[in-house]
C-alpha cells in the first residue's frame, strides 16, 4: 500500500542485503517508524511483543527470523532452536506453524554453507505469495461487495469489520480490507464501521490509520455498537480476518468475533470471513475445542496508551488498583454462524466441502 504516495510493504529487506525492516505497529496511529531486526532474537521479539502482528505478518516475520538465525549459525541445531524459539512466540496464528515448518523443510537437506542464501530467497517467496494471496481475495471478495451495492438498489454500503485485518496484518493488501480496498477504488460507494477491537485497539489504532490512509470512508465504534448497528439495518455485510480455520470452517479471530457473528446471524446480515489459504489448519476439525487460545498480559485491558495534548505519548491505568484482569486474545465462532469463505481461489461455503470444492488439491 501507499503512505503519502511512497509504496510500502509492512516487512521487507534492508539496503545492507541481511537485515530485515519493519513498520513498528506498537507506535501506530501516532508515529510511523521503521525497526530494523538483526538477530532471530529481534525477530522473536517483534512478535511476541507485536510490533508485528496478523497471522500472514507472523508467519512472513517467522520466516526471515530465520534467515537472520541461519546467516549467523548454520548447523542443524541452531536451525531447530530457531524454529522452535519463534514458534514459542504466539500459539493461535496457524500461519506461524506453516512458515516455519516450511522453512525447515527448505533447509534442513541443504548443506550449511547454502543455508543462509536459501532461507532468505524461500522468505522472499513466502512474503511474494502472500501478496498474490490477497489482492486475489481482494478480488473475489469486491464481488460480494459489489452484489451488496445491487441488492440495496443504490445508496452507501455499509461493511462492518473487527480488529485489524488490514494490509498491516499481511505484507501487503490485507485479507478483510483487501475487498474494501478493490471495491472502493472500483469506484464502488462504500463506508466501514470500524470496531475499535478491545484491549490493544487494533481497529482504532490500525484500520481506521489504513483508512485514512487510503481516504476510505469510515467510523470507529465501540465493540458493543455492532449489534445494535445490525438491528436497524445499519450494516449490509461483516467481513472479517482469521487467525486459524479449520477444515470444517469453523473459524479462530480476534476476541469479540464470534458475538458479531452472533448478532449478524441474529439480524440476517451476510458474515464473511477473508481466508488466505495458509490459515487453514487441515488438522483440526473442532475450532472450539481444539484451537490454542492466547492469553496475553493483563496489562493490556488494565492500562490505555495514548497521545497527550501536547504530544507525549503516556500509558495510564483505568481499572482498581488490585483487580484481577483475564485477556483472551481470540475466540471461535462456529462454521453454522458464517455465510461464506472469501478465499484466494473464490468464495465457499464455510464447510470441508466448500473448502474441498477450491482445495481439493490439499
Ligand atoms: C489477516 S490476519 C488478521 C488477524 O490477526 C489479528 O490478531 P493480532 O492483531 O492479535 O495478531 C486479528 O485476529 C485479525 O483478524
Amino acid at each position: 500500500m501507499k503512505i503519502d504516495g511512497k509504496p510500502y510493504r509492512t516487512i521487507w529487506l534492508a539496503n545492507d542485503g541481511w537485515s530485515v525492516e519493519i513498520i513498528d505497529q506498537t507506535l501506530l496511529p501516532h508515529d510511523f517508524a521503521i525497526a530494523r531486526l538483526r538477530t532471530v532474537e529481534e525477530a522473536a521479539h517483534a512478535i511476541r511483543a507485536m510490533l508485528v502482528r496478523g497471522a500472514p505478518l507472523i508467519g512472513a516475520a517467522a520466516a526471515y527470523g530465520m534467515a537472520l538465525a541461519v546467516r549467523q549459525e548454520q548447523d542443524d541445531q541452531a536451525l531447530s532452536r530457531a524454529h522452535d524459539l519463534l514458534l514459542a512466540t504466539r500459539p493461535t496464528a496457524i500461519n506461524l506453524r506453516w512458515a516455519l515448518e516450511r522453512m525447515r523443510r527448505r533447509l534442513i537437506e541443504l548443506p550449511p554453507s547454502e543455508r543462509a542464501a536459501a532461507a532468505y530467497a524461500e522468505a522472499a517467496a513466502l512474503c511474494d505469495e502472500d501478496v498474490a494471496i490477497n489482492e486475489a481475495i481482494g478480488e473475489h471478495g469486491a464481488g460480494l461487495i459489489r452484489r451488496a451495492a445491487t441488492n440495496r438498489g443504490g445508496g452507501t454500503v455499509n461493511i462492518l469489520t473487527h480488529c485489524n485485518a488490514g494490509w498491516l496484518a499481511t505484507v501487503d493488501w490485507g485479507t478483510a480490507l483487501s475487498p474494501i480496498y478493490k471495491a472502493f477504488e472500483e469506484g464502488v460507494d462504500l463506508h466501514v464501521w470500524v470496531d475499535e477491537t478491545r484491549p490493544r485497539n487494533q481497529g482504532a489504532s490500525l484500520t481506521a490509520w489504513e483508512l485514512n490512509h487510503h481516504g476510505v470512508p469510515h467510523t470507529i465504534i465501540a465493540d458493543n455498537v455492532g449489534g445494535h448497528l445490525m438491528q436497524h439495518g445499519m450494516v449490509d455485510l461483516c467481513i472479517t480476518g482469521t487467525d486459524r480455520t479449520t477444515a470444517t470452517g469453523d473459524v479462530c479471530n480476534k476476541i469479540g468475533t464470534y458475538l458479531k457473528a452472533l448478532a449478524a446471524h441474529d439480524n440476517g446480515v451476510p458474515f464473511y470471513v477473508a481466508l488466505p489459504s495458509p490459515t487453514i489448519d487441515w488438522t483440526l476439525e473442532d475450532g472450539v475445542g481444539e484451537i490454542p487460545i492466547e492469553q496475553r498480559d493483563g496489562a493490556e485491558v488494565s492500562a490505555l496508551t495514548g497521545r497527550t495534548a501536547d504530544g507525549r505519548i503516556e500509558t495510564v491505568t483505568v481499572i482498581p488498583k488490585g483487580s484481577p484482569v483475564a485477556n483472551y486474545a481470540f475466540d471461535v465462532t462456529p462454521a453454522r454462524l458464517i455465510t461464506g469463505l472469501i478465499t484466494e481461489r473464490g468464495v465457499c461455503a464455510a464447510s470441508r466441502e466448500g473448502l474441498r470444492t477450491l482445495f481439493s488439491d490439499r
